[in-house]
């Protein structure tokens, strides 16, 4: 591996790239638009229950959580679009994993919503 020196413009690039990577997710990939639309609405519906700080905290994990998950399931699909166009089992059991992934941490994120506002409507 090459000994690369330490360079704060370097990691401000990388930085550059990684940004650029979240933008053309959300400009380009129609799940972006629903996760966008679906984190507005959370975010202003827990302003509006005055929810805690550790309620915020479970909150905006589970949205990085899944903004997470989606980029990478994305990266996914492109990567195997990119190597393997054509029709396969192969890149169907991948694909179906990585979607898969997405659906758990959407599910999770919303047991643990329902954990955090349902008290509040008894
Ligand atoms: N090359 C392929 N070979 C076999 N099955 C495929 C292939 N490409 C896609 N599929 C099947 O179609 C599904 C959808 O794949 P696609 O790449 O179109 O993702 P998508 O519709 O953008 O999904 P998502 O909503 O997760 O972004 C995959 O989960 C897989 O089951």
């Amino acid at each position: 591996m090459q000994d690369k020196s330490f360079s704060i413009a370097a990691r401000l690039k990388a930085f550059s790239y990684a940004f650029n990577g979240i933008v053309n997710f959300v400009k380009y990939e129609h799940n972006a638009w629903l996760h966008f639309i679906a984190t507005v609405a959370i975010v202003a519906f827990s302003f509006y229950m005055k929810i805690s700080g550790a309620e915020w905290i479970a909150i905006l994990l589970c949205i990085g959580f899944v903004w997470a998950m989606e980029l990478i399931n994305t990266a996914i699909e492109k990567i195997m679009d990119h190597l393997h166009p054509e029709m396969h089992l192969n890149v169907k059991l991948i694909k179906d994993m990585a979607a898969g992934a997405v659906l758990i941490a959407a599910i999770i994120s919303f047991i643990i919503a329902l954990i955090i506002f349902i008290p509040k409507f008894l």
